[in-house]
């Protein structure tokens, strides 16, 4: 499967709790073409994994429709396949198996299977460490493990919800790079959440900033720049400081809404 476009259009969700509701997204229109590679931006509680848990079918909207590849979203499903940052792996299992996982649950011929799984783990640098278990490898290695996974499964879209964020600056750089030739091999749609301004100006094609409660598009910005990106250029800066001003707008809404919310209790 190579990639396959994604259509929000009219997007609304709304979070009841008690006597509060929380208009977690409004109005959200993205269209995204096949292979395009999508950062959504934006400071903490600005609905970016609801968006994304939107697009995998793991919450639904409270209205307006998501569409994949010609199908309403209504659930999971196997053309969208989601990368953690808490790396989600099953730690019971070797890398091996839990790359192999996935193919074995879809019926896959298990001698197709391995040559297969060999193939990703080699592309990822993992082949060495195939036999051994999460808790016996660093971050970026579980990572290398759930990016393999996901890919195995061939989704032509990948979500990623802060995939990087939890790992230090030269491994986030590598798996960055890891990425974008991954992306740039088998041309996926990637829909990639972050909050980190210089991440998404380095991967992205397009950047979509959304602001603070209520979740809504603020900007949506092409980026032209040619690969691989220098961050030290004057290209990105320029963008770099574009794009902090827009989020720097929604950190002080959060920061005015807590604020708020702290003097009404
Ligand atoms: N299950 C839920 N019940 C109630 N409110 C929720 C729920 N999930 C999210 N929210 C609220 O919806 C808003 C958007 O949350 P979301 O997690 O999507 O933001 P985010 O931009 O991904 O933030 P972060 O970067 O911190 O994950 C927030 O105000 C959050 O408190």
């Amino acid at each position: 499967m190579s990639a396959s476009p994604i259509s929000i259009k009219g997007v609304n969700k709304i979070f009841s709790t008690g006597e509060r509701e929380v208009v977690a997204l409004k109005d959200i229109d993205i269209e995204i073409p096949s292979g395009q590679f999508v950062c959504l931006l934006g400071p903490s509680g600005c609905g970016k994994s609801t968006l994304l848990n939107a697009v995998a079918g793991f919450a639904l909207p409270t209205s307006g429709s998501i569409v994949t590849g010609g199908a309403t979203v209504t659930g999971p499903g196997p053309d969208r396949g989601m990368v953690f940052q808490e790396y989600a792996l099953f730690p019971w299992m070797t890398v091996e198996q839990n790359v192999a996982f996935g193919l074995e649950i879809k019926g896959m011929d298990k001698a197709a299977i391995a040559p297969r799984v060999l193939a990703l783990l080699e592309t990822l640098g993992l082949k060495d460490f195939r036999s051994r278990f999460p808790k016996d490898l660093s971050g970026g290695m579980r990572q290398r493990v759930a990016i393999a996974r996901v890919l195995a499964l061939d989704s032509p879209i990948m979500l990623m919800d802060e995939p990087f964020g939890a790992l230090d600056a030269l491994t986030r750089r590598n798996l960055q790079d890891e990425l974008l030739r991954i992306w740039a091999d088998l041309k996926k749609t990637i829909l990639f959440v972050t909050h980190s301004i210089e991440e998404a100006i380095y991967l992205a094609d397009r950047i979509v900033v959304m602001t603070y409660r209520p979740g809504t598009v603020k900007r949506d910005i092409l980026i032209d720049l040619p690969r691989l990106r220098d961050p030290a250029s004057a290209e990105f800066n320029a963008l770099k400081r574009e794009l902090g001003q827009l989020v720097m707008e929604e950190q002080q809404r959060h920061h005015n809404d807590e604020i708020r919310m702290a003097a009404v209790d």
